[in-house]
């Protein structure tokens, strides 16, 4: 390398010489000279201290700010001539006015910086090129001095391989004293210091070599490892991608090839992670053409369900069905003909489902029993008129004392007993007398073979009574009328014969095909004779039932018992039923717990025409609903659950009709008033009863209506909602509990507690009487004849009139008429007799009658006096 001197370095890197003489001189290199020799040495001490001194700064640089910024903000204007003719406007010298005059801001920034920084940072400068010049320069050395280090090796190297070639042709011209030589060389070798020096060197240089050779292979090697890693991942990914496309593709999409291209870009960007991911991610794809669905469509189904078994928003089923003029709400239930014709509108095929196909499937052949049929007992009805004797007549037939242990004497509910007599086994089934159990008593017919018909003979034939036929009638069921009563002194059979032929229950004695039968219920006269009748009837029928079955029945009362739970009275029909046996009766379920007969003691089995209380229902069934035994309970309960779900959609169809009909008719009359009810009872048939009794009582100005209804003792949630709905709370045969006394006393609810229906149906009427608006009527209260018209200057017209009929009073409203029609309506303007305003007119008397706004009075009208009174209405 050229020796090159302190000038020519600064030359070099273009830094000024005095400051190349300053930094030598504070990293203590003497250099004085600019010209003197710049030795490596100096180049490395120098750089030294310049790495140790970069970046820092004075201490005394830190004070103050080391830079102020000034700025300047200058407006002017600047004014344009409009684009397009200004020069024309110009010429006719208008510029002004079609100039534009654009406002124009000038910003300057100045920055004013230390002299001392300044100078700073050019010292800064100038060791950061020393520093990169000095770098490179001693690099440079370092390289000169490796390369020669090397070419030296290289040189022995040759040396030795000539030294070694010759040797050995010596050796092969005098193979004799070639080990000798040989020998000699190397103890030559070894023995000269400087030639030992030598190879060590070269055997450094060549370790070194052969490092970093190696170095550089294992290195490469790891590099070629990740290398292939980084591909075999690359092939994965774009293979994936390659086979999602073609799955794609597959299904005929053009567009999902490309997505899933896409995908597979998105797979490579996100990495084998994401690749992973992205093969879970669901990709929707628009539909080419409608989709178009098979839609199950039930009997009644509410708006909301529709719309998600079409897979649309039941907003857009609304709007549907606003276009077909039917206006709904999401939870509205609507009937299968509305169903269907929207089904199809909206571009789907309707299926029909019919509410019995899953009854049917559950069923199965429960629904007409097949078998062997054998004889069965008759079940009888007793029914008749209020206080006619149907309970003492059941007591003295069950020797059991009913009548005495009930509530006013009434039977309330309908019981089921099973009586021995005579003439064999009958079943008993008790249904209650009054009209409240009308409904109950024709549910009592459906499942009777043959009814009795208890008619008091001192009394005849009464509303009840007729009813009870009538239901008969309806039923197809035989009757026998029990002439009860018959030890009274004032007993009449014949006129209970009568009366009864005169609607057609004809006696056999009288050619017809009913046995009337005297007896008395109260001294038991007769009773076998009505027993015997009742047996021979049945046996005319010839009833018959399939033992061999699964058992079914009909339910005839149900109750919950506090320690039982849910009690069902069931009138076993076919089959036998068993403790045990998974029974399903409306929406209820269960498994037979126990089995109960009449006298409340425990049987195992219950065959046909055999009343029996069940225990283990879910709930309570309905009186009248129909009992059957399936064979597993997951049925069953399927059955009842849809059950339910059914009489919700019709619960919810009739709430939505009530709730419209009442907005109809408070639209048409603003005046009804409603009496809302909370009605609770101790068993479901007097609850059932004494609602449609009250419900009954409804006429146009007052509607009563059962906000809720329920068997057990009055809760607080019974006295909340009677709070809510301003209700009535009703018990019957039940008392509230402390707590719903507490809170009905708190917030002054009335309880009216009932044993006796009628007493129940009488208070409300009284009730619901003063609501009633009171009645205004027109009485005439007098009649005066017009025999002679004449004028008078002061009073007008007057009319001569003699009163024919009640009195004529000046106060009251008056009428016209002629010839029986009324001519004119208002008020009398005066009243005389002779000379005499009078007040009021007797019949027989003359006077004069001066019409208020009225001058056509003539000979021959009638002028007719009124008043109007207000008449207080009741039921
Ligand atoms: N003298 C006489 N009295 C009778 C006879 N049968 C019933 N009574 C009386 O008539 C009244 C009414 O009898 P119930 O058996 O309660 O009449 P019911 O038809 O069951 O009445 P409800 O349960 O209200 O429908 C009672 O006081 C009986 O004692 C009878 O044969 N002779």
């Amino acid at each position: 390398m050229a020796q090159s001197t302190v000038r020519d370095f600064a030359e070099q890197t273009g830094v000024p010489l005095d400051r190349l003489m300053i930094q030598l001189r504070e990293a203590g290199l003497s250099c004085e000279d600019p010209d003197a020799e710049f030795a490596e040495s100096d180049k490395s001490a120098l750089l030294d201290h310049i790495r140790s001194t970069h970046g820092r700064k004075d201490e005394a640089d830190e004070e103050g700010p080391s830079q102020i910024t000034l700025k300047r903000r200058s407006h002017s204007q600047l004014r344009m001539p409009s684009a397009g003719g200004g020069e024309r406007r110009s010429a006719r010298g208008s510029r002004a006015a079609t100039g534009r005059t654009v406002n124009v801001e000038v910003r300057k920034k100045r920055t004013y910086v230390k002299r001392s920084v300044v100078e700073a940072e050019a010292a800064e400068q100038d060791a950061q090129v020393l520093e990169r010049a000095l770098q490179r320069d001693v690099k440079a050395a370092e390289e000169a001095r490796r390369q020669a280090a090397e070419a030296e090796a290289q040189r022995q190297r040759q040396e030795a391989e000539e030294a070694a070639a010759r040797e050995a042709e010596a050796a092969a011209a005098e193979p004799s004293g070639a080990e000798s030589v040989a020998e000699e060389a190397a103890s030559e070798g070894a023995a000269t210091p400087e030639a030992e020096a030598e190879a060590q060197t070269v055997a450094d240089i060549e370790a070194e070599q052969q490092k970093a050779d190696s170095e550089a292979a294992r290195k490469k090697e790891i590099e070629d490892e990740k290398e292939r890693k980084r591909l075999e991942a690359e092939a994965k990914r774009e293979r994936e991608a390659e086979e999602r496309a073609a799955r794609k593709a597959s299904r005929g999409k053009g567009k999902a090839r490309k997505k899933a291209g896409a995908g597979g870009r998105q797979a490579r960007r996100r990495g084998a992670a994401g690749a992973a991911s992205s093969a879970l991610q669901q990709e929707f794809e628009k539909p080419t053409a409608p989709v178009v669905r098979d839609v199950q469509v039930p009997e009644t189904i509410t708006v909301g369900e529709l719309a998600q078994r079409m897979s649309v928003k039941a907003a857009d089923l609304i709007k549907e069905m606003m276009k077909q003029g039917v206006m709904a709400t999401i939870n509205q239930a609507i009937d299968q003909d509305t169903a269907v014709l929207l089904v199809e509108e909206m571009g789907h095929r309707p299926h029909i489902v019919r509410e019995d196909d899953l009854e049917e499937a559950v069923l199965g052949q429960a629904a007409e029993p097949i078998g062997e049929e054998v004889a069965r007992s008759p079940v009888v009805t007793i029914m008749g008129h209020v206080d006619h004797g149907k309970t003492t007549l059941l007591d003295f037939i069950r020797r059991a004392k009913v009548a005495s242990g009930e509530a006013g004497g009434i039977t309330q509910h309908i019981g089921a007993y099973r009586v021995n007599t005579e003439g064999g086994d009958l079943t008993f089934l008790d249904t209650p007398g009054h009209e409240a159990f009308t409904a109950m008593r024709a549910r009592g017919a459906q499942v009777t073979d043959v009814v009795i018909l208890v008619v008091a003979a001192d009394d005849g034939v009464m509303p009840q009574t007729e009813e009870a036929v009538k239901h008969a009638r309806a039923a197809g069921v035989p009757i026998v009328v029990a002439v009860n009563k018959i030890d009274r002194e004032d007993a009449d059979p014949d006129r209970v014969k009568n009366e009864l032929a005169a609607r057609e229950v004809i006696p056999e004695e009288w050619g017809g095909d009913t046995q009337f039968i005297p007896c008395s219920a109260l001294t038991g006269q007769g009773v076998e004779a009505l027993l015997e009748a009742v047996a021979l009837q049945s046996e005319l029928l010839e009833l018959k039932a399939v033992r061999d079955c699964p058992a079914s029945g009909i339910v005839v009362e149900s109750s919950l018992d506090r320690g039982r739970g849910p009690v069902a009275t069931i009138l076993v029909q076919n089959g036998v039923l068993q403790q045990g046996d998974m029974i399903i009766s409306g929406t209820e379920y269960g498994r037979v717990r126990a089995l109960l007969d009449e006298r409340g003691e425990r049987v195992k089995t219950a065959g046909p025409s055999t009343p029996v209380v069940v225990l283990g229902l879910s709930g309570l069934p309905e009186a009248g609903d129909e009992v059957l035994v399936v064979e597993d309970e997951r049925k069953a309960r399927e059955l009842a659950d849809h059950r339910r779900e059914k009489s919700r959609d019709k619960r919810l169809q009739a709430q939505k009709a009530a709730r419209m009909d009442e907005l109809f008719s408070q639209m048409q009359d603003q005046e009804v008033k409603t009496v809302n009810l909370v009605i609770k009872g101790d068993v479901q048939g007097s609850v059932e009863a004494l609602t449609q009794s009250l419900t009954n009582l409804s006429n146009e100005e007052v509607r009563i209506t059962p906000v809720a209804t329920g068997v057990g003792a009055i809760n607080e949630s019974d006295v909340n909602l009677a709070l809510a709905s301003e209700a009535l709370l009703i018990g019957f045969n039940v008392r509230a509990d402390a707590k719903a006394r507490r809170l009905a006393q708190e917030n002054e609810v009335e309880l009216h507690y009932y044993s006796i229906i009628y007493d129940a149906i009488d208070q409300l009427r009284s009730a619901i009487s003063g609501m009633l608006e009171p009645e205004t009527q027109e009485q005439i209260i007098g009649t005066a004849e017009v025999r002679d018209v004449f004028r008078s200057s002061q009073l007008g017209q007057i009319a001569g009139c003699l009163v024919v009929d009640g009195v004529v009073r000046r106060r009251n409203p008056i009428r016209v008429l002629r010839d029986n029609v009324v001519v004119f309506e208002g008020d009398l303007e005066s009243l005389r007799r002779f000379k005499d305003d009078v007040n009021e007119v007797q019949s027989g008397t003359e006077c004069g009658i001066g019409v208020r706004n009225y001058n056509d009075v003539r000979v021959g009208d009638q002028i007719e006096c009124y008043e109007r009174v207000t008449i207080e209405r009741s039921l």
